[in-house]
């Protein structure tokens, strides 16, 4: 199959941008990524009621991102896998759990984060 003429690199670029913005709008619809924004909205009003620091804000926007980023991640791989095999593989399953896994990661990092900033503002 041949490829369409290329364009300048500002050209490339610019559409690299739209479509990586349109895959982040598409992510909206994303059960799991509903949940992460979720959890972010609530521990971003936690953060203005306990007036985080800049240097705490900062910790706590990366953590938020890191989640989001590979909970997006995640999604594109779980979509990859659907689309190259529909039907039930046991390598499949190991792929997705792997994929899950790295969101896990993630997840509890931003947990502990969130201890170390809020629990000594609570005492
Ligand atoms: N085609 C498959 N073959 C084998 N195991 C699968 C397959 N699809 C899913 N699984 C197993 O089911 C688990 C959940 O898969 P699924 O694609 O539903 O992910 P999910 O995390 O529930 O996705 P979503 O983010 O859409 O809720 C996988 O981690 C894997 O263990």
């Amino acid at each position: 199959m041949t490829q369409p003429p290329k364009d300048n690199f500002v050209v490339n670029r610019i559409k690299a941008f739209k479509y990586a913005f349109k895959g982040a709008w598409l992510l909206r619809k994303e059960a799991s990524i509903q949940v992460q924004l979720g959890c972010a909205l609530v521990v971003t009003i936690l953060g203005f009621a306990a007036d985080l620091s800049t240097t705490e804000w900062c910790i706590q926007l990366l953590a938020i991102g890191l989640v989001l980023a590979t909970e997006g991640l995640n999604t594109a791989i779980e979509r990859i896998a659907d689309f190259i095999h529909p039907e039930y593989h046991e390598k499949i399953g190991i792929i997705k759990d792997v994929s899950a896994g790295a969101v896990t990661f993630a997840a509890v990092i931003a947990a502990i984060i969130g201890f170390i900033i809020y629990i000594p503002k609570l005492f």
